[in-house]
Formats: C-alpha cells, structure tokens, sequence
C-alpha cells in the first residue's frame, strides 16, 4: 500500500489510499464436521495468507456516492462485494461520505482463494480508516461476516485456524512457506459444492495442536474433483513436483515447494490451458496496521 496521498499537505484529513492489497488465501486444510440450522456448514480450517492478490484504490467523495471506477467482466456494479461492503459500513454508521474506487482483479474468481471476500475486507478496512466510522476490528468482522463466510479472516489479517462457519479463530504459527497456485481455468460456485449430496459432513473434530500441513486434506476436494475433472488433472499435474491440494471450494489447486526457484521452474512449465503463479507466505495483512 502505498502510504496516505494527501490532498491538502497541511491540513491532514486522509482522503485517499491507492495501492491497498487484497490478499489471496490458501485452505491448508478444510474439514466439514456439521451443518447449521441455516444450511451454512460448520468447519474447521487453517487459512495461510499469501503476498499475491488485487489491489485497491480509495477515494472519498464528499456527495456520499459509492461508485465503482473499474469494470469487472460478469459483475455488475450493483451485485459487486466491494460496492455492497462499502454500502454496508456507510449504512451502518450513518456516514455522510461517499468513495470512488478502483479494484485491479488479479486473483481468478471463484477460484477458492478469497478474492472477492478479501476486496470486501479490503474495502472495509480502508474506508473505516478514510471516513473516521472508528469501528474496531471485530466490528468489521462481523459486518464482513454478512458479506460472506471468509471476509472476516481477511480482517483478523494473520494466519489462523479458524471453525464455526470459518469466523472463528485461533491464531496459528507457522514456518514462512513458498507456493505454487494453479488455476484450471474455470470457476467454481462455493454454493453448488456445499450443497451436493455427495459431500461428507461429519468429520470428526481436531484440535489445533493436530493440524499439520503435511497430513492435511480437503473435504471439498472430492466433489470438486467429480463436477469439475480439471480440478483433478490439475492436482495430478502438480503432484508430480510436490503434494497438491485444492483451496476452498477450488477451482485453484496449490503446493508448497523449497524455493522461489523451484516455484519458478514449475510455474514455467505450466501447461498454457492454465494459469500458474507463485506465491509467498504472508505474516500479516498490511491493511491490519492502518487500524480504525
Ligand atoms: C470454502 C471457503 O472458501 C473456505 O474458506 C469458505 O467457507 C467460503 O466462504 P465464502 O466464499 O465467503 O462463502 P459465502 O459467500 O459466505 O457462501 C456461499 C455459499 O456457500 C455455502 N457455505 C459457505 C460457507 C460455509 N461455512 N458453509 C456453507 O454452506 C452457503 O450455501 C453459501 O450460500
Ligand atoms: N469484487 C469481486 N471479486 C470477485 N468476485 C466477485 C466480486 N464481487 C462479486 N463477486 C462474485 O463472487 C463470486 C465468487 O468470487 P470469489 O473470487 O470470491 O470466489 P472464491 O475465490 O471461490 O471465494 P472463496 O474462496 O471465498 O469461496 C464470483 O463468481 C462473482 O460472481
């Protein structure tokens, strides 16, 4: 993030941030162990911040106009999360300014790591911040949480295991890793893979002090893999340099490699039907610092 533009040097009011990250998200593991009353499945996962993801732009309007500045292709402005988490902190603070903003969409959607819930945990940080609403950071998590299931990870901003229906956390420390991520070019509704009959729902409680990555799986991961049979080539391709695993509710699969290197030599051999990037962990999300 770049730091504050000013537009008045002297005389401080923040009035933009430009260069704010959206970080992506890595599921190291993901079991489903119930069901809510609501239909909304009770989890537990370990959730990995990564270096990589969009990039925002904030800029506060006086005429209390949220308007979005960039066109993102099969979202309309009206449906897209950022404008509605926008909304939705400025409704529920009865704030009288407004934002433009600019989103440059670099993570795959629907591809299972987070995009569109990290632009909203992006937006609602930032605009907190810009408009001076003051909430604390447990306040937005539960504003996200209306948003979508993993808004609120991205504002806890670290590392962490996480259960109830993913908003609940413990923080979790781990090694600073390396990743490939691929993307088997299509995207997947996190809906349609919940909601299959095929997906098994109870498995049996761990503790956090039971999770390690090397032994992890993926309850989604079967499903996915049957809808969408590019999944499963892509986790067979990748698992010829390191042990492959989808993220959420896939699309995109991953591997923790040795080096930015080897990352690098694997990214370069992807097949040209899909995308490949690599990634680094990420210890903290860089929007946590700015605080309310
Ligand atoms: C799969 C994960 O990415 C793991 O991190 C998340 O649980 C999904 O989070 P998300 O994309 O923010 O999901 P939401 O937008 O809240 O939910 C989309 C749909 O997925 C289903 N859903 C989601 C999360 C959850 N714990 N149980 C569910 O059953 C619900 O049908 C919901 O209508
Ligand atoms: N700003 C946005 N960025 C991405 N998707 C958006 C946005 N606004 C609305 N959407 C809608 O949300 C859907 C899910 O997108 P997203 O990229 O968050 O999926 P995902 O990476 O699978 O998320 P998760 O891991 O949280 O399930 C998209 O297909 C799109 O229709």
């Amino acid at each position: 993030m770049d730091s504050a533009t000013l537009t008045h040097p002297a005389n401080p009011p923040v009035q933009q941030l430009r260069g704010c990250l959206a970080p992506a998200k890595l599921n190291l593991f993901l079991h489903v162990t119930g069901r809510r009353a609501d239909g909304y499945h009770l989890l537990q996962t370990a959730f990995r911040l990564l270096d990589w993801g969009d990039t925002l732009d904030f800029s506060v309007r006086e005429d209390g106009q949220i308007r979005r500045l960039s066109d993102l292709p099969g979202v309309p402005e009206e449906e897209d999360i950022v404008i509605r988490a926008a909304r939705l902190l400025q409704q529920s603070t009865h704030c009288s300014a407004g934002a433009d903003i600019t989103v440059h969409k670099v993570l795959p959607m629907g591809g299972g790591l987070g995009g569109g819930s990290s632009d909203a945990a992006t937006t609602l940080m930032a605009l907190n911040h810009l408009w001076r609403t003051g909430l604390s950071a447990e306040q937005l998590q539960a504003l996200g949480l209306t948003l979508g299931a993993d808004v609120p990870f991205f504002i806890y901003g670290r590392d962490a295991f996480a259960e109830g229906v993913g908003e609940k956390f413990q923080p979790l420390h781990l090694d600073p890793a390396c990743y490939v991520v691929v993307s088997p070019g299509v995207g997947i509704s996190t809906a349609e893979i919940f909601s299959s009959k095929d997906l098994t729902r109870d498995s049996v409680p761990i503790k956090i002090a039971d999770f390690t990555a090397s032994h992890a799986r993926n309850d989604l991961q079967a499903v996915a893999c049957r809808k969408y049979p590019e999944v499963a080539e892509a986790i067979d391709w990748l698992a010829q340099f390191a042990p492959a695993r989808m993220t959420g509710s896939g699309a995109c699969v991953y591997a923790a490699v040795d080096s930015e290197a080897q990352a690098q030599r694997i990214v370069d051999q992807c097949p040209t039907r899909w995308q490949a990037w690599k990634a680094i962990s990420l210890a903290q999300h860089p929007m946590s610092r700015l605080g309310g």
